[in-house]
């Protein structure tokens, strides 16, 4: 038998997922992680503690799913992207704990780029735009202030790398990171798909503490002892790049949308390199070695499924999703509430880190349930916006849309979804599809599989939300949703 193994290394969690050749998942396992919120705007991951969790789960995975380990032919990585760890690469030694991508705290070092290089030459050079979000500004953040990385990057002795990066060295022992992770970084030539110099140059970051960009799949980039047998790394994919990989999105005007922590609506654009002019980020889909790239365009939301879990964290309003849900469904509509999650500032397509969240609409009408039926809808109005800006930007007209995560596991958000975008929305009977795109990835790297094209028919569907909303009640909310996300701008300076 043949078994690919997928690390799927989330913003909240890992997970170690094995699939057999016929893409099905046949075992897995899963842990959580600490989240680290150290001031307003910070959020950390404990590297250390990302790698021990990786190791359990690839173990528990195995054992739970009674494979023979001399099966396991390939294992691929996905990874929560732009996150950086700094680690020194002669001794494995973490030197900061990993800045995430949601983190604020490099906001003025974005705002001091703005005078060394113009919006419009940064998005020619690596398809993005001005934000913390992406792994160049933390870098230099690591770098002006913690003493330990400063020390080790003058002795060379320093590497700042993404999740990939440190799991692939953990498990290899090779420094590198695939051409998908690679264009987060806000320093690779998105055209090349080499670190960009005149970049590197402008931001004062040494290339020699960047890892090697390698291709997505078709390469054996080492091998990993798993439980005392040699088995192939040959796959990396950011983990949104691997959905859409996953949702077996491989060619041009394909997209679909990932509602996970964050939401992450991704369409495939073919070779062409297509930038936008409307808030999205142009971004590389796939490089198989030895042919040309496959590009994307993206719109990113930082705050979706993670604002389930503040409601169910931090108000303690809900239990669980679960519970959330129930009371959602148990309404009609959201009594005029409109909750709008600006807590990392607003993605795309505004890129504002001034906006703050807002709750706009209260009346004495509005109880919990209209409460938690406006945390999803804030959801779906969000990849609204973001599908408004795809169509423009890429001229693709989508008929309808393929979604996954685990906030497809809400039905009333998955029906306001179809509603608002007035398109059905399509679930496929694997919902594994980051870890399944890494897996096809790793795969295909050691011939499992010939081709794209016979993945194609492991994409079967599952489960279809069709819009049922009027046109007049579609526009008058998204009108609303529109005012309450002016309400939160300018609200911390701009240098928060
Ligand atoms: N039935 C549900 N209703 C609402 N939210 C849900 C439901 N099930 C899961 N979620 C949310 O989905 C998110 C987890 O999705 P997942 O795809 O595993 O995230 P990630 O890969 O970003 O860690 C959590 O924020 C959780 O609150
Ligand atoms: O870990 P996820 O699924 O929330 O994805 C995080 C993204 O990669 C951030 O860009």
């Amino acid at each position: 038998m043949n078994y690919i193994g997928a690390i799927d290394q989330g913003t909240t969690s890992t997970r170690f997922i094995i699939f057999n050749d016929r893409g099905e998942a046949i075992g897995s396992h899963q842990i959580e992680h600490k989240q680290y919120y150290p001031q307003p705007g910070y959020v950390e991951h404990d590297p250390d503690e990302i790698w021990k969790n990786t190791q359990t789960v690839i173990k528990q995975a195995i054992k739970k799913s009674g494979i023979n380990i001399k099966d396991l032919k390939a294992i691929g990585i996905t990874n929560q992207r732009e996150t950086i760890i700094p680690f020194d690469p002669t001794t494995g030694e973490v030197l900061y704990n990993a800045i995430v991508w949601q983190d604020l705290r490099a906001s003025s070092i974005v705002s001091s780029f703005k005078s060394l290089i113009s919006a419009d030459e940064l998005k020619e050079r690596t398809g993005l735009l001005f934000s913390p979000y992406f792994s160049a500004s933390k870098i230099v953040w690591l770098i002006n202030n913690v003493p330990l990385v400063k020390e080790r990057l003058d002795m060379n002795r320093c590497v700042f790398g993404t999740i990939d990066t440190f799991l692939a060295f953990k498990l290899t022992g090779k420094i590198i990171t695939d051409a998908t992770n690679a264009s987060r970084y806000m320093l690779m030539n998105i055209k090349t798909l080499e670190w960009d110099e005149k970049l590197l140059d402008l931001f004062k970051i040494p290339r020699r503490a960047l890892p090697t960009i390698v291709p997505s799949m078709k390469e054996i980039y080492g091998y990993a002892d798993i439980l005392g047998t040699k088995v192939p790394l040959c796959g990396i994919l950011g983990d949104q790049q691997a959905a859409l990989f996953g949702q077996a999105c491989f060619s041009e005007g394909e997209a679909k949308c990932t509602y996970g922590t964050g939401c992450f609506m991704l369409v495939n654009t073919g070779d062409k390199l297509c930038y936008s002019s409307k808030g999205l980020v142009s971004t590389v889909a796939y490089l198989a070695k030895g042919e040309k790239p496959a590009y994307a365009l993206e719109g990113s939301i930082a705050i979706a499924g993670s604002l389930v879990q503040w409601v169910r964290d931090n108000l303690k309003m809900v239990q669980n999703a679960k519970e959330l849900d129930e009371l959602a469904s148990s309404v009609s509509d959201c009594g005029g509430v409109y909750i709008v999650p600006a807590f990392s500032g607003l993605f795309a397509p505004h890129w504002r880190s001034d906006a703050r969240g807002v709750i706009a609409g209260l009346t004495g009408y509005v109880n919990r349930a209209h409460i938690c039926r406006a945390v999803l809808e804030a959801t779906a109005f969000q990849a609204n916006d973001i599908f408004e800006a795809m169509e423009l930007d890429s001229g693709i007209n989508l008929k309808t849309l393929k979604v996954d995560g685990g906030l497809t596991n809400s039905n009333p958000l998955m029906e306001f979804q179809s509603d608002i975008l007035s398109i059905p929305v399509i679930r496929p009977r694997i919902t594994e599809t980051t870890a399944l795109g890494a897996a096809f990835a790793a795969g295909l790297s050691v011939d499992i599989w010939q081709n794209r094209e016979n993945l194609s028919k492991y994409w079967k569907e599952q489960l279809r939300w069709t819009p049922s909303m009027d046109e007049k009640t579609r526009q008058n909310k998204i009108i609303f949703w529109r005012k309450a996300v002016s309400r939160t701008l300018n609200w911390a300076s701009k240098e928060e």
